[in-house]
């Protein structure tokens, strides 16, 4: 057991000494490997889901894909696979490709693959895209989905706005520094009436996508974001060490994450913080 001069939170394993709460940034935890990362990413998530399950009897949680769905997968692993109440589970996508759910760019199908089919999640609980229809109209379904589960508290509401508050909201980040897909200096990171848009014009591909706008992300109960590997050590820094708000003349999509009335996390290794500085670097 350590206890991390900085958090005063006792942990498993090396990666706590390592980590801190920085102070507008949220709680930054490094760890020494990928291993490391992923244990502490499915204790994180497996404690949160018992203790919504227990406080308002289900889990809402949103994925993103790319790279964190692989760090998921010590969820599907004993004892996770066994102690977690999955029946409880709501999946939604924090974002998406616009392409079939059966095609290789497709978000659903790699959390289907690798996570989902994996767990015993109730199939009706899982809420992917419609992926018959154009980007806009997929983003307008999604939304009006997601409304109706709001009203059936399936989804918390926010109590300051009236966006959904879903219990985690999982983020990836890319080495440009966006998250979900909300990409540097796009029109869609200042969309504040709609929870789900569009884009046709993904400077990564695919080119069209939807995805949760800033203010749904941000009136989350939680929200973690997972980097790993040295190509996301500018976006870690710039992200977390530019301690100025991001009024959005810098438009960096993971700065201007930041939870209203949520706890924010960030889950790197080692590589990913090689640029970081302050308190919680090495
Ligand atoms: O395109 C996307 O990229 C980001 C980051 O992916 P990563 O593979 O670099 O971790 C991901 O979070 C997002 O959901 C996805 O659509």
């Amino acid at each position: 057991m350590v206890l991390s001069p900085l958090s005063g939170k006792r942990i498993l394993g090396s990666w706590m000494a390592l980590s801190g709460v920085h102070k507008e940034r949220g709680e930054v935890r490094i760890h020494e490997s990928l291993d490391e990362l992923s244990t502490d990413l499915a204790d994180y998530i497996a404690e949160l889901s018992e203790a919504c399950v227990k406080e308002r009897g289900a889990f809402a949680i949103a994925l993103s894909g790319g790279s964190l769905i692989g760090l998921m997968g010590k969820l599907c692993e004993a004892p996770y696979s066994k102690t977690v109440d999955w029946a409880k589970w709501y999946i939604f996508w924090v974002d998406e490709r616009v392409v079939s759910k059966s095609h290789a760019d497709s978000n659903y199908k790699l959390a289907k693959d690798n996570l989902l089919s994996k767990v015993p999640i109730v199939p009706s609980h899982i809420h992917s895209i419609n992926d018959s229809v154009s980007a806009e109209e997929a983003a307008d379904e999604y939304e009006f989905a997601i409304r109706q589960l709001v009203k059936m508290r399936t989804v918390d509401v926010s109590d300051i706005s009236d966006c959904p508050k879903f219990d985690l909201v999982l983020l990836g980040l890319g080495p440009d520094g966006h998250v979900a897909s909300l990409f540097p200096n796009h029109s869609a990171l200042i969309e504040q009436d709609e929870w789900v848009t569009f884009i046709t014009d993904s400077p990564k591909p695919p080119p069209e996508r939807i995805t949760f706008t800033l203010p749904v992300i941000n009136s989350a109960s939680n929200v973690a974001v997972v980097a790993a590997g040295e190509s996301k050590a500018e976006a870690v820094h710039l992200a977390i060490d530019e301690t100025e708000p991001d009024d959005g003349k810098t438009s960096l999509p993971a700065r201007m994450v930041q939870p209203r009335n949520g706890k924010l996390v960030w889950f790197l290794d080692k590589l990913a913080t090689s640029k970081l500085q302050g308190s919680h670097a090495e």
